[in-house]
């Protein structure tokens, strides 16, 4: 960590909001730099911060956390305000703007730096006039607080995003709308009726929403919840797991006496899913998973997360794609849900966009290719693969898939119907404005 710059004695701070302006502005530059120099997820440095300073509340907390995921978001636009990296006028004039552009509530602050960054003749900043609801609406407010910038929509994701994405020209400004807000929290009812789950939820003042798409999935609003003050999540009936990942499990369809291999189940989001929709079928089901992943830490939380949920069926089995560790041409349903560029999580890490760059896409390709044509040993005649990543970019998707089928005419792909849009396609990829979730990517093949 960088220390904090003495900008107290610089800009001069008398009312107590500009002092405690400052002082939050100290913390996040310090954040801000950490994140960029040592290229980690902001969620990792923010989340070490606040372990090792207990002294801020939860205002405190929310500020600084809002702030600096906030720069973020709007990185593409504020790199070309700051551009000394010190904590002089431009990061101040960073900090204003990034409050007006998500309307934060905290306007003593926002206008105390807007006040710091007005000392210098280089910005003459005021608020917006009206609340800038679309990305449109903010590009202009900007534009005019900043005369010599030429901005643009498409700017707020990196260029190489554009490059490796093939987005119709017409999609581009839906897709930065959706990358450049958060979307809600969205939670699986495991062993409850989606309505019992939100009856059970109310009793602990958390308010959720059926989703419209899956009879499971429920939409627990933008707000952050302690999971552990929640009995519904306590006793397993409810798991979080994004609306767009549902659809991975959803387009598996398990059958309730199936047996089933997830081959890079991670902590088993998709493992539990699967169980999930066995046992919905079928409370008696017979039907069984096995979990596999080339770390070992994400299978022991699985097993505690099997439990807490009572799910029996469901076993691990370490792997690092090679050898298989599971029974050739032995199951119903071989799921791949491979590492990847992650740039479908965008809309919940935006430093991810400015911390990676075109390798991240680039680099797995082979590695994806072979994981899944391992993984396809272990489906059986009549057996479904399923080959998932939360990337946006056909060079992990659609290429892998071809690839794969070019030299495996055993299988072929199976027609899908795109829950949100109801599009019938073989290819799917969920985009992060269809239905406020992250973006994911997913195709299904039969074994012939
Ligand atoms: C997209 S994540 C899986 C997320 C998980 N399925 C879920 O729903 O929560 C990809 C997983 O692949 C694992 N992985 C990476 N390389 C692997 C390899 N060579 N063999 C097996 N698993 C691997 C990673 O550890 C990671 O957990």
């Amino acid at each position: 960590m960088v220390e904090p710059s003495s900008s107290q004695q610089a800009f001069q701070a008398e009312t107590p909001a500009q002092k405690r302006a400052l002082s939050y502005s100290n913390t996040i530059h310090q954040l801000f730099t950490s994140v960029m120099q040592q290229k980690l997820p902001a969620d990792r440095i923010i989340g070490e911060y606040f372990r090792l300073h207990k002294k801020h509340g939860s205002k405190d907390r929310r500020v600084i956390r809002e702030s600096l995921f906030a720069l973020f978001r709007w990185w593409g636009w504020i790199k070309q305000v700051h551009t000394s990296g010190q904590q002089d006028s431009s990061w101040f004039a960073s900090l204003a703007i990034v409050a007006e552009l998500e309307g934060h509530k905290w306007s003593q602050f926002s206008e105390a730096w807007r006040e710091f960054a007005n000392q210098s003749e280089r910005f003459n900043l005021s608020a917006a006039a009206q609340t800038l609801s679309s990305v449109t609406d903010k590009c202009q407010y900007l534009q005019q607080q900043l005369k010599q910038a030429s901005l643009t929509e498409t700017q707020l994701l990196p260029d190489w995003f554009w490059q490796v994405t093939n987005v119709e020209q017409s999609q581009q400004l839906a897709i930065v709308e959706a990358m450049c807000s958060r979307p809600p929290i969205w939670g699986r009812a495991q062993t409850l009726s989606q309505q019992q789950l939100i009856n059970s939820l109310l009793k602990d003042d958390v308010e959720a929403i059926a989703s419209e798409f899956f009879d499971d999935a429920v939409s627990l609003g933008l707000k952050s919840i302690n999971l552990n003050a929640i009995s519904a999540y306590q006793r397993g009936e409810l798991e979080i797991q994004d609306l767009g990942s549902q659809v991975i499990g959803q387009i598996c369809q398990p059958q309730a006496d199936e047996n089933w291999w997830d081959t890079c189940s991670g902590a088993g989001g998709k493992t539990l899913q699967l169980r999930s929709l066995m046992l919905k079928k079928n409370p008696a089901s017979i039907g069984s998973i096995i979990s596999s992943d080339i770390r070992r830490k994400p299978l022991e939380e699985l097993i505690k997360r099997a439990k807490r949920a009572g799910f029996n069926g469901i076993s691990v089995a370490p792997w690092k794609s090679d050898a298989l560790p599971v029974k050739a041409e032995s199951f119903d349903g071989v799921l791949v849900d491979a590492p990847c560029s992650c740039t479908g999580t965008w809309r919940r890490n935006p430093d991810m966009r400015w911390l990676d760059n075109k390798d991240v896409v680039l680099a797995k390709h082979e590695l994806q290719l072979d994981i899944l044509t391992r993984s396809a040993k272990a489906v059986k005649p009549k057996g479904k693969l399923v080959y998932a990543t939360c990337s946006l970019s056909p060079i992990e998707n659609e290429q892998v898939v071809n690839a794969f089928l070019a030299a495996n005419p055993e299988f072929e792909l199976q027609t899908l119907q795109h829950p949100f849009t109801q599009e019938a396609v073989t290819m799917l990829t969920v985009w992060p404005q269809e239905a406020n979730t992250d973006g994911m990517f997913v195709a299904k093949m039969l074994k012939r």
